[in-house]
């Protein structure tokens, strides 16, 4: 199943910027492993904005929550999932 996830972040002002850094690097790791193993399938920055668009591809709408609540930076993300289906007039099928 496929998910366009959109992802605001918004760090306190007041957190202390090594534990900032730390989430940040935290985040990056995980969600590697998530593009390594296929379930994060793109990772895009939105231009001007701490915020990207992503798109997922999971088992389930519960694997997707569990996913998404497990990230580091997301106590503090606003996220936006939007359910895909594939549209009748693509040439591609789900794998491109
Ligand atoms: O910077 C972001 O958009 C939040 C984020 C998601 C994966 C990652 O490494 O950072």
């Amino acid at each position: 199943m496929l998910f366009h996830v959109r992802m605001n972040v918004n760090l306190p002002a007041a957190m202390p910027a090594d534990q900032a850094t730390q989430l940040k690097a935290d985040e990056k790791a995980l969600a590697q492993r998530l593009q390594d193993q296929g379930k994060w399938r793109h990772l895009w920055r939105i231009a001007g904005q701490y915020a990207n668009i992503s798109v997922f591809d999971v088992d389930s709408v519960d694997e997707l929550h569990a996913l998404l609540t497990s990230l580091p930076l997301f106590p503090y993300m606003q996220v936006d999932v939007m359910p895909l289906c594939r549209h009748p007039s693509s040439i591609r099928d789900n794998d491109s």
